[in-house]
């Protein structure tokens, strides 16, 4: 794994408090519980832990329509632990789609950036592009791929708390796909929610594909062939 180098303008220690919000509330339970197994599974080899094939969540993603009709799609690098995004930032840029990417605020809201290829340390041990990167905005994504702890059928997202991505999707574009990213073991019979939660329009898992249903469940949505 690569060294990680100091970010040059680290939130203040206020705000680094406030994406860590204080256990008590369930939300904060299930995201300690849910933290803690992603640690454990990394720190041994875990056959019940469904890891995807190098690439093959890139390529569950690409195959997305909303995706493959995208002209614009703000997603976002991994961090230590999410699952493994391998190549999707390039595959889309040899597309020729457009990349947005999050820069974390000191407010913990999001700016976005168009992606170059290149990367530097952001805030909380993310990565972000560098500040002469383009600046983008979120309502100019046609599709939305972000991070998540856990998501439930109906589309309710639990993140890490800071509310980033609550604040950031509030300006997104009407209509436009919002895809989760998380393990398996992570799409929950219910995820609590409160009234700012923005929720997800389709989840990907190494193994499926989901289409949220906010009433009655999801639709299983045809992925690519898997072998
Ligand atoms: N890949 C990814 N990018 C993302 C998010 C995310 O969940 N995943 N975010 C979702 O909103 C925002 C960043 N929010 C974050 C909130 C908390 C921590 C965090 O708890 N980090 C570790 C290490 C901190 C450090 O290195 O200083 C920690 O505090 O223990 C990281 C990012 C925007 N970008
Ligand atoms: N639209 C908003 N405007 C202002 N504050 C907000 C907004 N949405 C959420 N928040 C704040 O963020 C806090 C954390 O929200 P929540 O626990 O839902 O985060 P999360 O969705 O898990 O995190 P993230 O989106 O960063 O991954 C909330 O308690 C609330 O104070």
């Amino acid at each position: 794994m690569q060294g990680r180098q100091e970010p040059p303008d680290e939130l203040p220690p206020e705000l680094r408090a406030r994406a860590r919000p204080p256990l008590g509330t369930d939300k904060a339970r299930l995201r300690a519980r849910l933290l803690a197994q992603r640690r454990a599974c990394q720190a041994v080899a875990n056959p019940t832990w469904p890891r995807s094939a190098p690439g093959s969540l890139a390529t569950r993603i690409l195959s997305i329509p909303e995706i493959t009709d995208a002209r614009c799609v703000a997603a976002y690098v991994g961090l230590p632990g999410e699952p493994d995004l391998g190549d999707l930032l390039a595959r889309l840029l040899a597309r020729g789609t457009r990349v947005l990417l999050p820069v974390l605020r000191a407010d913990l809201d999001l700016d976005f950036r168009e992606h170059v290829g290149t990367l530097v340390p952001g805030a909380l041990g993310t990565r972000e592009p560098p500040p002469a990167a383009a600046p983008g905005d979120i309502g100019e994504a046609q599709a939305l791929i972000i991070p998540a702890l856990a998501v439930d059928r109906a589309g309710r997202r639990l993140g890490r708390g800071g509310g980033s991505y609550d604040r950031a999707l509030v300006r997104a574009a009407t209509g436009a796909a919002v895809i989760a990213v998380v393990y398996d073991q992570e799409l929950l019979e219910r995820v609590p929610a409160e009234p700012h939660d923005r929720s997800v329009t389709i989840v990907v898992t190494p193994s499926r594909t989901l289409r949220c249903e906010p009433s009655d469940g999801t639709r299983e949505h045809p992925g690519p062939p898997t072998s």
